[in-house]
């Protein structure tokens, strides 16, 4: 079994993570989703929803094999246990294809690095982004 990795927030779902779910799972047979604790999400807004409900929902999607909470402190820690074949990062995540590829490495894990491709807007008011999504609803609801 080919096992791939995704990661990331997913905090207000939409058809974009979708996409990328739907994406990393074509890249093997067996795909593990790791869900960013809120403590850990330092780059943007923190989620509003709280970890184990992300973690439900993303579960709960066709192309989901497994999903887990992240490690509090060593993002590494889960992809020991998974071990997976091929890691997809996000197209638009921050994180370096390099540096990862270089730590991996350094703890002796053979693991491919790859990115998932983007989804555009289907239809004028689509929302393909958490913090739009959140943006609309102040708009409309405050
Ligand atoms: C390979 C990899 C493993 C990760 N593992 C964890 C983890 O164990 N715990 C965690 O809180 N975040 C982990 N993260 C970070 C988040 O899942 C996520 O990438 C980050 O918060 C960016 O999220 P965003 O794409 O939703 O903005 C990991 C990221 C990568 C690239
Ligand atoms: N439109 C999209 N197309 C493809 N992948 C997407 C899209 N939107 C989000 N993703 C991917 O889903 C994963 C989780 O995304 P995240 O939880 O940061 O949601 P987001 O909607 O991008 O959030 P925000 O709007 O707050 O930046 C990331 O890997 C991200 O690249």
């Amino acid at each position: 079994m080919t096992r791939v990795v995704a990661q990331g927030t997913f905090d207000i779902l939409h058809p974009g993570h979708l996409h990328y779910l739907e994406d990393a799972a074509a890249m093997g047979e067996r795909l593990h989703v790791i869900v960013a604790r809120s403590e850990n999400v330092t780059h943007k807004e923190p989620p509003v929803l709280a970890d184990r409900q992300r973690v439900e929902m993303v579960s709960a999607l066709d192309p989901v094999d497994e999903a887990q909470l992240g490690h509090p402190e060593d993002i590494f820690v889960p992809i020991e246990e998974i071990d997976p074949d091929v890691i997809v990062l996000g197209h638009d995540q921050h994180h370096d294809e390099e540096a990862i590829t270089d730590a991996l490495a350094t703890r002796g894990i053979d693991c491919e690095v790859r990115r998932a491709s983007a989804r555009e807007p289907r239809y004028d008011s689509e929302l393909l982004s958490t913090g739009r999504i959140i943006d609309r609803i102040v708009d409309r609801r405050c």
